[in-house]
């Protein structure tokens, strides 16, 4: 596959820094040579330049408005000249809040994409539901086209068109909701699968019902938006809101591996990794090797074993 890595170093969508340093310990981990040892053909289109906003009050409850609206409105940009260039885009956060770019740029340049959002969160609060006032806890209402009623005009928002359908979003373990987004999930009809069903149906059947939702129907091309505070903290506690009872390891990479083999992911995020948030250097280091890990299996990584490029196949044999 061809990729395109973006780094987003941006942290403004919530309150805890540290999260801007996410892309370069992702880098430094050896993702992109990974990524060409598996046989991808990978570009790295470096760190995006957000420009400082030194005035930004908040509005309302929201913090950081013109922050987080200037620094999407750019990724957004740079998300669509990844797809221009045929590339599977790679976006490392950086805080959830840069979904509203990555998904409104792969949409722009693919036209209708299926977003599989997975997380412990649904970051669906709208800027009038939301109790922290956190823009990494509302982007998906920016994107859905349901929502746009209940969306008051921003300073540095007005850029973005909602470009999501609520049929075409699909949950992958919630389990810290605030009521406004349960509420809003429920009155849209969105597919979740919280935590409670990734235990009672398992994360086969899960990604079974998944794949089958998003490619019965007309298939779009997906946009795999991965928080890692989706996996449980005892595996990657690296991150700004943690919350117990998450996905196992396996779990993860199973759900990115099943992604993977419907060969329709055209964009992926990896975002909310926070080295401030580890206690130990080995926490930071297990949180970004599984948020590794996650995306190597996005770009089919085998647990069983992959052969590098070029040595014979098995058919190739004599
Ligand atoms: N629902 C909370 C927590 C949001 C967590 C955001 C993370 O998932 O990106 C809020 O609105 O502040
Ligand atoms: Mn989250
Ligand atoms: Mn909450
Ligand atoms: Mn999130």
């Amino acid at each position: 596959a061809a990729v395109g890595v973006v780094g987003a170093p941006f942290s403004r969508g919530q309150p805890r820094g540290g999260v801007e340093g996410g892309p370069d310990l992702i880098r430094a981990a050896g993702l992109l040579d990974r990524l060409n040892q598996q046989g991808c053909e990978v570009k790295d289109y470096g760190n995006v330049a957000f420009e400082d906003v030194v005035v930004d009050e908040p509005i309302g409850r929201v913090k950081c408005v013109r922050a987080v609206g200037g620094a999407n409105q750019r990724l957004s940009e740079v998300v669509q000249a990844v797809k221009r260039d045929g590339r599977t885009s790679v976006m490392l956060g950086g805080d959830h809040s840069l979904a509203i770019g990555s998904v409104h740029g792969h949409a722009a340049a693919v036209g209708g994409v299926a977003v599989v959002w997975v997380d412990a969160h649904a970051d669906v609060n709208t800027p009038l539901s939301s109790h922290t006032g956190n823009l990494h806890g509302q982007p998906m209402s920016f994107l859905l086209h349901e929502l746009q009623h209940e969306i008051p005009v921003l300073p540095n928002f007005s850029w973005i068109k909602p470009c999501v359908w609520a049929k075409d979003l699909v949950y992958v373990g919630l389990r810290d909701l605030d009521p406004a987004e349960h509420y809003i999930l429920k009155l849209l009809g969105v597919k979740v699968f919280s935590m409670t069903d990734v235990d009672h149906l398992g994360v086969a059947r899960v990604m079974e019902e998944t794949c089958e939702y998003l490619c019965a129907r007309v298939k779009k091309p997906i946009h795999l938006s991965y928080d890692i505070d989706a996996i449980d903290p005892s595996v990657a506690p690296a991150t700004g809101t943690p919350v117990v009872g998450g996905l196992t390891y396996r779990e993860g990479v199973y759900i990115a591996e099943q992604l993977s083999q419907t060969g329709l992911l055209s964009a992926v995020d990896l975002v909310e990794v926070n080295p401030l948030r580890g206690q130990t250097e080995k926490e930071v280091q297990a949180t970004v090797g599984t948020a590794v890990d996650l995306l190597l299996a996005c770009f089919g990584r085998l647990r069983s074993g992959n052969h590098p490029p070029g040595l014979p196949s098995e058919t190739d044999k004599p």
